[in-house]
């Protein structure tokens, strides 16, 4: 495929004390902006499901719409937005959670999923977990089942990958950053 994850972990910028002092921001717009890594991510992230049947895929807001719909449009699925609170117009179902540097509650509408489809999340990064175990709750609570979620960036030493595989999903992420 030409590039090495390698090139695409080199893609990412990282910006120390953003939001917050002490976190390290990993920014992927640098990836996005370069073609070829771009298509790399979509391409590597896709891959473990080539071949089976995903009714949809789920993005968490913002990032994961970028990610999602690309994925989305690559497996020929549908996507479902999870966004931020009070976006949504429709009957919508929602749960607060943490994240590396805050709190928030997301929602996602409450006819989206139809029971029993198959619906992967897609997020560019996964640090503690919250934003796709909250997502994940919430796309079982309305019926969906959670086949699998993938990520670009793991960051392992905060735990989020492990919680999720704790709920019985099964996780892909393309790069790791140690050190937050
Ligand atoms: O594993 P966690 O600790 O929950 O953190 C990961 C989440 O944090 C970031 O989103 P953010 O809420 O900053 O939103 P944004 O995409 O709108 O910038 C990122 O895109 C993930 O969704
Ligand atoms: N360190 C980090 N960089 C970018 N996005 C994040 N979301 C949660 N933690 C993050």
């Amino acid at each position: 495929m030409g590039n090495t994850i390698s090139e695409l972990a080199a893609s990412i910028r990282s910006i120390p004390d953003y939001p917050n002092p002490g976190i390290i921001f990993r920014d992927i717009t640098t990836l996005l902006g370069n073609p070829r890594a771009f298509r790399r991510a979509v391409d590597e992230l896709v891959q473990p499901y080539a071949g089976t049947k995903v009714d949809k895929i789920a993005g968490m807001e913002a990032r994961g719409f970028i990610l999602g719909g690309a994925v989305a449009h690559q497996l020929s699925s549908g996507f479902v937005p999870i966004r931020k609170k009070g976006k949504l117009p429709h009957d919508t179902v929602r749960i607060a959670y943490s994240l590396e540097y805050g709190v928030d509650e997301m929602e996602m509408h409450r006819d989206a999923v139809e029971p029993g489809e198959k619906v992967i999340l897609v997020d560019d990064l996964i640090a503690t977990g919250g934003t796709a175990v909250g997502a994940t709750q919430l796309l079982r609570q309305i019926g969906a089942e959670v086949v699998g979620a993938c990520f670009v960036i793991d960051l392992p030493d905060l735990g989020g990958r492990r919680k999720l595989e704790e709920l019985g999903v099964v996780v892909h992420t393309l790069v790791e950053f140690s050190g937050h």
